[in-house]
């Protein structure tokens, strides 16, 4: 069944009816922030829908899920209401359904166009966890920091490894980002300097939201870790890799990563990945039992990133794919919560560096330019690190039969430090 919108959705939009990713805006300046889905180039406001009660299934009529300045609400009321949700707004938006299609004046109140509104960071998050899962991207940063022999330590092929994020200052997509202060490493016979950083870099990473959490003391079965993520979105984990090199041993990173996170607008769930699911790769050694899946599944998902120095035409400096990854998000899930460990309502789970195989496909200027040795050619300029004035823009989109289930995009400059 080929399914159409009665709002106009252009070839290559990110947003047909096959996606209806979730998003939270302000309509005005001045508005309160509500819940939204994308529709083309419009943005449906859940609230408008909800108070003319047309959420009319057995979970959702009645329920304030949608008159909420965030998702968590949403998130935790689990797959069963996601998926009420989804039918009930597929079909409103269809082009078959007069409801919404003839009612001129709920229309002109419930979709705005989405050049005019303002996305917000969806979900209160209380905690960011970033993951190490891409071979590729553990494999190269081991051989530069350790040589060949010892590339990924023995633990990577057992465990998804982590460190813990920092969530306060995880910002939405077109938010600035201050280039960062702190240590640096000696180098020769000089100490260590302080000042802004010489190696800013971003990383090419996705992240699931959580949605129902689970109680302190009872881990999630890695069978059952799907009906815990409501979708995915785009990250970008800036790295101050001269910052990071210096602080990381022993307790892993801290201040050269916990300046700014910045992730998409519209998260994508998965149940429009859906159809781009595709085989995981194998694990050998073969994962211990916990970590043992019946169906082990990453999704295809094209991914882009786009550097734009200041005044000049983008280029694009990689095209990775979601699925590189070798731990799996709902293998990361469960091994976040095997020893106890809660997850709430909008927790954050990086995925790590999503870089593929290939050398147009590495995730960070780190690998890029091996740690600054190589600089990058981009038309009639260079890079090793990110300078300031620089954009950096992630795209995803996972490529259908005549459509797209995107991510739109992630993007974030760097401005110079503080004086
Ligand atoms: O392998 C190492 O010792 C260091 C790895 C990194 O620096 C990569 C990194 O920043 C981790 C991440 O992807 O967040
Ligand atoms: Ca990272
Ligand atoms: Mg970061």
């Amino acid at each position: 069944m080929a399914m159409k919108s009665f709002v106009e959705v252009s070839a290559e939009s990110h947003f047909p009816l096959q996606n209806l990713p979730y998003g939270v805006f302000k309509p005005e300046s001045g508005s309160l922030p509500r819940p939204g889905v994308a529709i083309g180039e419009f943005v449906l406001d859940l609230s408008e829908i909800s108070s003319a009660g047309l959420f009319s299934g057995p979970i959702l009529n009645g329920s304030d899920c949608f008159n909420q300045p965030t998702l968590n609400k949403f998130l935790e009321m689990g797959r069963p209401a996601w998926k009420e949700a989804r039918a009930t707004i597929q079909k409103l938006l269809s082009e078959s359904e007069p409801t919404l299609r003839d009612n001129t004046n709920l229309k002109q109140k419930a979709l705005i166009p989405m050049s005019k509104v303002e996305m917000l960071v969806p979900m209160t998050i209380g905690d960011y966890t970033d993951f190490f899962s891409s071979m590729h991207h553990a494999k190269n940063c081991g051989i530069m920091f350790r040589g060949p022999e010892n590339a990924i330590n023995l633990n990577w092929y057992y465990l998804p490894i982590a460190y813990h994020g920092r969530a306060s200052s995880v910002v939405i997509s077109g938010t600035d980002i201050v280039r960062p202060r702190g240590q640096g490493p000696p180098s020769g016979n000089s100490p260590p300097y302080f000042g802004p950083s010489r190696k800013l870099d971003f990383e090419l990473e996705m992240a699931a939201v959580v949605g129902p959490g689970n109680e302190l003391g009872k881990p999630i079965d890695v069978n059952n870790a799907a009906d815990h993520i409501f979708g995915l979105v785009l990250l970008n984990d800036w790295s101050a890799r001269d910052i990071q090199g210096w602080e990381y041993v022993p307790l892993g990173p801290f201040l050269g990563k916990s300046f700014g996170t910045t992730i998409s607008p519209w998260i994508v769930t998965l149940d429009a990945l859906g159809p781009f699911a595709c085989d995981a790769p194998k694990q050998d050694p073969p994962p211990m039992p916990y970590l043992t899946e019946k169906t082990s599944n990453n999704y295809d998902i094209q991914l882009e990133v786009q550097l734009k120095p200041a005044g000049q035409d983008p280029c694009v400096v990689t095209k990775s794919n979601f699925r590189h990854l070798y731990w799996t998000v709902t293998q990361q899930l469960a091994h976040h919560t095997i020893n106890g460990c809660n997850l709430r309502p909008g927790d954050l789970l990086g995925t790590g560096t999503i870089s593929g195989p290939e050398p147009d496909s590495l995730g960070c200027l780190l690998e890029q330019t091996w740690n600054g040795q190589k600089p990058l050619s981009l038309n009639g300029t260079s890079r090793t690190f990110l300078e300031d004035g620089d954009e950096v823009i992630f795209t995803g989109v996972c490529k259908g039969n005549g459509y797209n289930v995107g991510f739109g995009t992630c993007s974030g400059k760097i401005l110079p430090s503080p004086q």
